[in-house]
């Protein structure tokens, strides 16, 4: 065999260990979370746009929801407006929401608009606010186990989809943006991660896929760079008090995802390119996916769509 016919084969053989994930997600909504801190650089945006296209014309139903969390620190911090986290949620006074607004809907939702759209007219932006999609309601940070006011941020307490829905059976692929009016039309800086977990509960999605900065959930976080390949609901639950950062809005979404309903919630390194696709289409998968159950589980040998990386208690 010519080095050339084997390195053919090899792709081949990618194309074929792709295909029980696609049937298995052939015409199932995917719900993407995509964080601020994945979005590196020109190129690796670009790869992420193209993942999404492909996943689409491969017959998923991608629905991307974005972050924006540097970006809008970079134009809090170049308006002088003072901005910190608490509980890995941002402290949002009136001032600030303003600039969360404008940097989410208008800046970094264009951008991943425009990059899916090079490709053909697939791509469209709308927040919370379009078509009653999101409804906030106030949040608190909880530190050291009591609430504190973190000004205007709101949890989803409510979810219409109905645009959502209308854009995917056009064949659209919807770019969300995670600000929300309240009961009363204030509107409220929403982690994505949080929004991203409540819009796949709602549209029932076969999967949360959820692109960061790291490579998953790190067992102990900051001393060790092992990852949790998988985790339940229930330990993730046990778990969550000792998170820190942005992990807690994250982690908190996962469950929050597969305690409605969803399948199964994934977090990826989204500083990988392609992460995307290596995570839906192949056997192998990424980072730390979250699944529904109590026990601890032990790993079984053998991947299939049923269960990548299939455990058993
Ligand atoms: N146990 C943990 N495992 C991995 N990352 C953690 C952990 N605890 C805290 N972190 C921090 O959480 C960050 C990811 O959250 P965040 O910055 O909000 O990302 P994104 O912009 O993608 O939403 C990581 O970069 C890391 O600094
Ligand atoms: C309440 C809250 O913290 N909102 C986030 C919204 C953007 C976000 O979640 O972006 P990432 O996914 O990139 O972190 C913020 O203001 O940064």
């Amino acid at each position: 065999m010519t080095v050339t016919t084997a390195a053919a084969l090899a792709k081949a053989g990618v194309l074929v260990e792709a295909l029980p994930w696609l049937k298995k997600f052939h015409g199932k909504i995917v719900v993407v979370k995509y964080g601020g801190n994945a979005m590196i650089d020109d190129d690796l945006k670009r790869a992420f746009a193209d993942d999404i296209v492909f996943l689409r014309l491969a017959g998923l139903k991608p629905v991307v929801v974005h972050g924006g969390g540097p970006q809008i620190t970079a134009m809090l911090d170049r308006l002088g407006i003072a901005s910190e986290f608490r509980g890995g949620l941002r402290v949002t006074t009136p001032e600030a929401m303003d600039v969360v607004r404008m940097v989410l809907v208008g800046q970094v939702s264009r951008e991943i608009v425009g990059l899916m759209n090079a490709h053909g007219p697939l791509a469209v932006g709308l927040s919370g606010e379009d078509a009653g999609l999101f409804t906030a309601e106030r949040q608190s940070a909880i530190i050291d186990g009591e609430p504190v006011d973190i000004g205007l941020v709101g949890d989803v307490a409510e979810v219409d989809a109905g645009a959502v829905l209308d854009l995917i059976d056009a064949g659209r692929i919807p770019v969300v943006s995670s600000v929300a009016p309240d009961a009363d039309g204030v509107v409220h800086n929403v982690n994505a991660d949080t929004a991203a977990a409540a819009l796949a509960v709602e549209l029932g999605a076969e999967k949360l896929v959820v692109l960061t900065d790291v490579e998953g959930l790190y067992r102990d976080y900051p001393v060790d760079t092992e990852i949790v390949k998988e985790i339940t609901a229930g330990e993730l639950t046990t778990l969550l008090p000792s998170l820190s950062s942005g992990m807690i809005p994250k982690m908190q979404a996962c469950l929050r995802a597969v305690e409605g309903g969803v399948p199964e919630a994934t977090i990826i390194d989204g500083r990988v390119p392609n992460s995307l696709l290596l995570e839906v289409f192949t056997d192998e998968g990424v980072g730390t996916m979250v699944v529904a159950g109590a026990d601890r589980m032990v790993p079984t040998t053998g991947d299939s769509p049923e269960g990548k990386g299939e455990w058993s208690s």
